[in-house]
């Protein structure tokens, strides 16, 4: 806890949990997340998980209610640890402005980093800038550049909303959670549960080594399809991500007429 000038004790970090802000001694050591997929007190399950899944539904229903007027958006996923100068931070402002100006909302996880930058590339361009928060227990809270924020409990009701809302997928560099969310992404289109929507990874140096060793293990093996690897675009172009992502948009409008 930190000492403010007057003596008094300043609130410190704090913890969301749908409208309750919790600060101090009251921040509880563990998630919700943590406590739903907890194996070990199987005698709460009874009693605790059914209470757990109306507020897992209410989740879902404060997402749906709060993102059905989006403009057509575009999700963007990178680390939450990458330094404002670094080069994905760069990249994702630029596209964050660029996606803005193609008339994109742009969606984040709402953390710092990448998610961040993007957020202010999409602000500042005047678009609309989405943060989709999450209970962690090292939050720092929704960063100062998002528009329309949510926080979640659940990282699959989350999740949902992230692939819901948007019309495309763009990830830059970032460690195990851009990858959960960009494997989730690949996997959801490759089992055709979501139409088919671009997959952009832009990065390319930082990829290459993933996307060899696809190309080596996985697809050599058998097991992908060299189809499964044409669902993922590479490039470090903004003009050429907005492009793929306009493109699509229009290929499947036709498709619907
Ligand atoms: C690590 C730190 C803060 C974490 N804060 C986050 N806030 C919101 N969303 C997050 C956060 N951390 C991870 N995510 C999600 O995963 C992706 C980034 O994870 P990575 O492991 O850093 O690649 C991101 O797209 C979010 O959706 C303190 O700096």
């Amino acid at each position: 806890m930190t000492e403010s000038t007057n003596g008094r004790s300043s609130p410190g970090p704090e913890r969301h949990r749908g409208g309750v802000t919790l600060r101090r001694d009251s921040i509880p050591p563990s998630t919700a997340d943590e406590k739903l997929l907890d194996s070990h007190h199987r005698g709460e399950w009874k009693t605790k998980d059914a209470w757990r899944a109306l507020r897992i539904l209410s989740e879902f229903v404060e997402g749906f209610d709060t993102l059905a007027d989006l403009p057509p958006a575009v999700s963007v996923f990178g680390s939450a640890r990458s330094s404002s100068d670094s080069f994905e931070c760069e990249l994702a402002e630029s596209l964050g402005a660029a996606l803005a100006e193609a008339g994109y909302a742009v969606i984040t996880g709402g953390g710092p980093g990448v998610m961040e930058a993007a957020n202010r590339g999409a602000t500042e361009a005047g678009g609309m800038s989405v943060g989709l928060g999450i209970e962690l227990p090292f939050e720092q809270g929704l960063n100062d550049w998002v528009d329309v924020g949510i926080d979640f409990r659940y990282f699959f009701v989350r999740k949902t909303m992230f692939v819901k809302y948007a019309q495309a997928f763009v990830v830059l560099p970032g460690g195990f959670g851009t990858l959960d969310e960009l494997f989730e992404a690949i996997t959801l289109v490759q089992t055709k549960k979501v139409t088919r929507f671009p997959v952009i990874l832009m990065g390319v140096e930082y990829w290459g080594g993933l996307l060899d060793w696809m190309k080596r293990r996985m697809l050599d093996e058998g097991k992908i399809s060299a189809m499964d690897l044409e669902l993922i675009q590479v490039t470090d172009d903004v003009a050429e991500a907005v492009r793929i992502i306009v493109d699509a948009d229009a290929a499947l409008a036709e498709g619907k007429r």
